[in-house]
């Protein structure tokens, strides 16, 4: 077993990491880490448990540790669901001590040898690592995953750029309250309603793309150059971002050419085995009245891109939604399949 460590273990994404690693085949949970203000507490008692399963025992009594790397030097690797206040400093350290960071905030995400990774995606964009300088001898490295709005994004995108070329893309997400956090957005502001705004939310949508579906060469990622325009909305929802897409194509395509292409994708990690990937990462739903997120949000174990909907579009090429679950496939889901391709490529070693 690897050895891993969770910063930010008291959060909610960091509790969702814990509930996906309790069983995990590879990944053990070996050390947790907060702010001064849990550590050297037992984890039952610094974290306040908003998952629906109970608190793992095996986990209740470990003590919570500061989030500096000279405290963690019993780990292979760590994930992080640190809050991006202190996220680029606390990776860095770690990163420099030579212990890889699998990283869910987005503080590295726009650097340029900082792979975003979809192991669907971009699989390739991993030998970034390469260029990274934490350490002489490479053994420290940061890779991140994307914001919860760009993963399903990308993900259904995927296809459609390589079959048909992408002019332009416009996308409304409908995201679940789950993604602000806990306590979150305050009840009043949400209950019965729609906030159409999400601070710093869009230019995420608009830039992680391009660089997800950009190209590695010669050591650098060549970003698609396409324009995304984003309106961010949170929904009174549990979990799931919804998004509506409409897309100009490059090369002419009907809506039967782009659903054959959804279906027929393939994904590039197929037979690699991993135990997080999911049999079908792209689901296409014929069912006008789906995908929703309270029904498909926790398909294939909440690691699936739901989409449906497809149809030609009156102003551009085509539209379509598309939904996945924000704090499983868009955040702790999706940084530990990112770890298990680590582990794959030999990056991560015990
Ligand atoms: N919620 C979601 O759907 C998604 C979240 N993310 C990203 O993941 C990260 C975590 O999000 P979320 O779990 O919702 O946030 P929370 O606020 O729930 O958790 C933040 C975590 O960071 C820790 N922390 C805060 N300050 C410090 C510090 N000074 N030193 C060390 N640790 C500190 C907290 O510890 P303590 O309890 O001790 O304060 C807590 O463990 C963020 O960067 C967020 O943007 C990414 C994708 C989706
Ligand atoms: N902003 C997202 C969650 C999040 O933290 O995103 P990011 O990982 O890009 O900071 C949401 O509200 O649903």
């Amino acid at each position: 077993m690897y050895k891993a460590g969770i910063l930010g273990a008291t959060g909610a994404v960091g509790q969702k990491f814990i509930r996906l690693l309790e069983n995990h085949d590879w990944f053990k949970i070996q050390a947790l880490g907060a702010s001064e203000r849990s550590a050297g507490k037992p984890y039952k008692e610094a974290a306040n448990w908003i998952e629906s399963t109970p608190m793992p025992k095996k986990i209740a009594d470990l003590e919570v540790r500061n989030c500096v790397s000279s405290d963690f030097d019993d780990v292979d690797f760590v994930f992080s669901g640190l809050d991006s206040s202190v996220a680029s400093e606390v990776e860095r350290d770690f990163a420099e001590a030579g212990i890889p960071v699998i990283s869910n905030a987005k503080n590295y995400r726009t650097d340029p040898s900082v792979p975003l990774l979809i192991p669907e995606v971009n699989p390739d964009h991993i030998d970034l690592i390469k260029t990274q300088t934490f350490t002489e001898d490479g053994s420290g490295w940061i890779v991140t995953n994307p914001n919860c709005v760009a993963v399903p994004l990308a993900m259904s995108l995927r296809p459609l750029y390589d079959n048909f070329g992408l002019k332009s893309v416009i996308v409304t997400s409908m995201q679940a309250i789950s993604g602000a956090g806990y306590p979150g957005v305050p009840s009043l502001d949400i209950l019965g309603n729609v906030v159409p705004f999400i601070g710093g939310e869009e230019s995420k949508i608009v830039e992680e793309p391009l660089k997800l579906l950009g190209k590695f060469k010669e050591g650098a990622i060549e970003h698609a150059s396409f324009p995304v325009q984003a309106t961010a909305t949170r929904v009174p929802v549990l979990n799931g971002h919804l998004l509506s897409v409409t897309a100009e194509l490059e090369k002419d395509a009907d809506e039967q050419e782009v659903k054959k292409a959804l279906k027929e994708w393939k994904s590039p990690i197929a037979n690699f085995r991993l135990p997080t990937a999911p049999n079908y990462p792209l689901h296409l739903y014929d069912n006008d009245y789906y995908p929703q997120p309270r029904l498909h949000a926790d398909s294939e174990s909440g690691m699936q891109t739901a989409i449906g909907r497809v149809r030609k579009s009156n102003v551009l090429s085509i539209s379509y939604v598309a939904m996945a679950h924000n704090t499983i496939r868009g955040a702790a889901g999706g940084a530990i399949l990112n770890a298990e391709l680590l582990v794959k490529k030999n990056y991560i070693y015990k």
